[in-house]
């Protein structure tokens, strides 16, 4: 498929160069192509606190679109432990930050329910300009927490056991076999049909 003429591509606006390295491998991998070109920009967005995790989402990139002044798209993620009724949920970059996996890990230690779900995290969002609707875009990934196992560059990957993973953690696993369950496979799948069945739509908003 050709790519749409738009003013600006749509960026990308993160801080993380994890994510960034994971969104462009599922973006160049995907059945359907996206209609439009997407670049990135590392940009440390502040973060709303004592919100739900869509508002901080939509926050985000409400801020994002006035700071490139064209379209965007961030995501947002949280790590929730069902014992901790969600929590640390989006808070999970600062406990990580704070405490370390092994630490982390404790807090679920008076628990028996060690279950967790990586969630809204994506929350993808896209917008097409300055002002313009945020929409939404969910993916979740249902898994354990356990000791940290496999390569420690990407946040809380060694300690997720997803549940469809076959025993393996998502740092032990592959990119591809990753991205084919993740939470931001799962909801960047959903951004990019939204887009290919929209395109108009989108063009135009960001007109
Ligand atoms: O092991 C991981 N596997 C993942 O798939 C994953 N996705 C995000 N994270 C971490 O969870 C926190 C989210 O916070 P977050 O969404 O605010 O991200 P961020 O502040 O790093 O970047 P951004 O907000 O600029 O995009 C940060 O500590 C991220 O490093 C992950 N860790
Ligand atoms: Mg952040």
């Amino acid at each position: 498929m050709s790519k749409r003429a738009m003013p600006q591509p749509i960026v990308f606006v993160t801080g993380n160069a994890k994510k960034l390295e994971e969104v462009k491998q599922i973006l160049a991998s995907g059945a359907e192509e996206l209609p439009f070109e997407v670049t990135s920009q590392k940009v440390d967005l502040p973060e709303l606190q004592g919100a739900s995790c869509e508002e901080i989402a939509v926050e985000k990139c409400r801020l994002a679109a006035l700071e490139v002044k064209g379209p965007v798209m961030c995501e947002d993620t949280s790590l929730c432990y069902h014992a901790l009724k969600g929590l640390p949920g989006p808070y999970i970059k600062w406990f990580l930050q704070s405490l370390g996996h092994d630490d982390l890990n404790k807090l679920l230690a008076g628990y028996e329910d060690k279950s967790a779900y990586a969630q809204r995290g994506c929350l993808f969002t896209l917008c097409a300009g300055p002002g313009k609707e945020v929409r939404v875009f969910d993916g979740r990934t249902e898994g354990k927490i356990v000791e940290a196992r496999g390569p420690t560059d990407f946040g809380w990957d060694p300690v997720f056991e997803p549940s469809e993973s076959g025993g393996q953690t998502f740092a032990e696993m592959s990119k591809e076999a990753k991205n084919a369950i993740s939470h931001r496979g799962r909801a960047l799948q959903l951004l990019r049909t939204w887009l290919v069945n929209h395109a108009e739509t989108f063009a135009q908003e960001a007109a």
